[in-house]
């Protein structure tokens, strides 16, 4: 029984079955022996799926299973990984093996493990390839559906989102806002950027929560991975071409390396992970099924500088992550002001917003207060490491507390003071200028219809 494992002294995490009927997607694990953990994705209003897609939906519902098998791989740990439908092709277990491996670093390095090794999921053998490939079934190559020309849009209720539907707004892009769960800021945003909305929700298995009660590891889990994989689900079933996320290039950047290893908090919205489910979504669901990020050249200070000019946003928008927990009371205040994303979207919006128009987004001013200290030199990766959440790069937020420090609205603040006085006399000024971080670097995988888009932004 699930309630009587003891998670940590596991020693196979099962793959049991992945189903779906009438909207909702069924997906089961198992550590050892154990009782089942069933997680359910409800799509709505899910239209009955045409039968040239039933390969590339089975395809995609298969590697959701696989994906959102972290949240529950990562209780036990265990040495062992089976899944019942048996082994997986190259491609498919490097996707994995990487996304288990480099998602989960974090996590491991905050529990002391070591998941080098460990993480193997299984492989056909040489044999099984030979044969398979003897029989014309070698590696899969998916044909293209002739999907609609429609994009989803992920909202996540912060200001990238928001940057990326404008941007196609702005080439009247036919696109839909789309969200996974129950953030009721979330739906506010989706619904103020006046495109089709659609809401998928996700539950996790209770059991995961029994265990975490119970001792199981804990810690962060790659979760944008999970939304990427549940919305190519989606977009084999409404009938959508392109999935535009808005993770930024420094997403790409390592929180911290440790015994040889990056340490990234924001794997899953890396470009290294883009590419490998990009090209796994051409070869194994459909050859005309993008998977992008429409932000990817962009600094995140780039970025802010773009929502700056977005308004209409700026009372129902939050980037604050205390927002979106799960379990447990949401805070008074869209913006705690307390946590590392509150600290880097107030530093990274300062540079292009009226002082009076910043502090009336945050209800105060962070840069003033001197309890915040600590804070901000992480985020200026001054005495520690950057936080591990999704903030930029520390050299850019040197780049925008240097800018602040020119200005005369700005330079009496307690912490922006401190920065000229204390930490800028060790810093070299030829790094410090904003402009660099504006421009454009020519890394992404935007598909050709939506290059356009791109133009919006920069
Ligand atoms: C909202 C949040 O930041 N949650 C993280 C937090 O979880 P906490 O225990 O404080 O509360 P809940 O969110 O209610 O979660 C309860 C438990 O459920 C498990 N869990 C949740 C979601 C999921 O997809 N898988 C899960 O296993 C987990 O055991 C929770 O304890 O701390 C947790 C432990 O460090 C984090 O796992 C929670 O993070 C969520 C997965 C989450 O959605 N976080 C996003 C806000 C987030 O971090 N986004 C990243 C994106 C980068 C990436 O994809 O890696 C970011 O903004 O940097
Ligand atoms: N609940 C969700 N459902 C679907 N997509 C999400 C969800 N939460 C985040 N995302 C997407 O994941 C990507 C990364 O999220 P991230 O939090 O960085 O973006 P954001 O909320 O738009 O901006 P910010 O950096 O200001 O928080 C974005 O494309 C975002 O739309």
């Amino acid at each position: 029984m699930t309630t009587t494992i003891q998670p940590r002294l596991t020693q196979v995490f099962r793959f049991l079955h992945a189903r779906y009927a009438d909207g909702v997607a069924e997906l089961a694990y198992a550590f050892d022996d154990g009782e089942p953990m069933v997680e359910r994705i409800r799509f709505p209003h899910a239209p009955a799926l045409p039968r040239e897609r039933q390969a590339a939906f089975d395809a995609a519902l298969k590697l959701l299973h696989l994906v959102a098998g972290v949240s529950y791989y990562k209780a036990g740990v265990p040495p062992k990984i089976e899944v019942a439908d048996g082994p997986l092709d190259d491609a498919t277990a490097d996707l994995l093996d990487a996304l288990y491996l480099h998602g989960l670093a974090e996590f491991a390095y905050r529990n002391g493990l070591d998941l080098r090794g460990r993480v193997n999921f299984p492989r056909l053998g040489a044999e099984t390839k030979r044969e398979s490939r003897r029989g014309g079934a070698s590696q899969p190559a998916a044909k293209a559906l002739g999907l609609p020309h429609r994009t989803l849009v992920p909202i996540g209720g912060g200001k990238d989102s928001l940057v990326a539907v404008e941007a196609i707004k702005s080439i009247s892009g036919d696109a839909t806002a789309v969200w996974v769960g129950n953030s009721a800021l979330i739906a506010a945003c989706a619904a103020r950027t006046g495109l089709p909305t659609l809401n998928i929700q996700r539950e996790l298995a209770p059991a995961l929560f029994e265990l975490n009660q119970r001792g199981a590891w804990n810690g962060h889990i790659p979760v944008t991975a999970v939304n990427s994989v549940i919305l190519a689900v989606a977009a084999i079933l409404y009938g959508h071409d392109s999935i535009a996320f808005a993770n930024e290039r420094s997403a790409s950047a390592a929180t911290l390396e440790y015994d040889g290893q990056q340490v990234n908090h924001q794997w899953s919205k890396g470009y290294a992970f883009e590419q490998l489910l990009g090209d796994w979504l051409h070869s194994h669901v459909a050859a005309d099924l993008d998977y992008c990020s429409l932000l990817r050249p962009y600094s995140e200070l780039a970025i802010t500088r773009a929502f700056a000019k977005l308004t209409p946003y700026f009372d129902a928008f939050s980037s604050c992550n205390r927002n979106f927990k799960l379990l447990g009371p949401k805070p008074a205040d869209r913006w705690c002001g307390q946590c590392p994303k509150c600290h880097f979207v107030f530093l990274a919006l300062a540079p292009f917003l009226p002082k009076p128009r910043l502090l009336a987004i945050f209800g105060r001013n962070l840069l003033d207060d001197e309890t915040q200290a600590a804070g901000f030199d992480a985020l200026l990766e001054y005495k520690d490491h950057k936080p591990f959440e999704c903030v930029g790069e520390g050299a850019e937020a040197r780049a925008a507390m240097y800018a602040l420090s020119q200005r005369p609205e700005w330079q009496e603040d307690a912490l922006v003071a401190r920065f000229r006085d204390e930490i800028l006399p060790q810093l070299d000024a030829a790094q410090l200028a904003l402009e660099p971080w504006l421009e454009p670097s020519a890394e992404h995988r935007v598909p050709a219809r939506l290059q356009a888009a791109l133009k919006a932004i920069g």
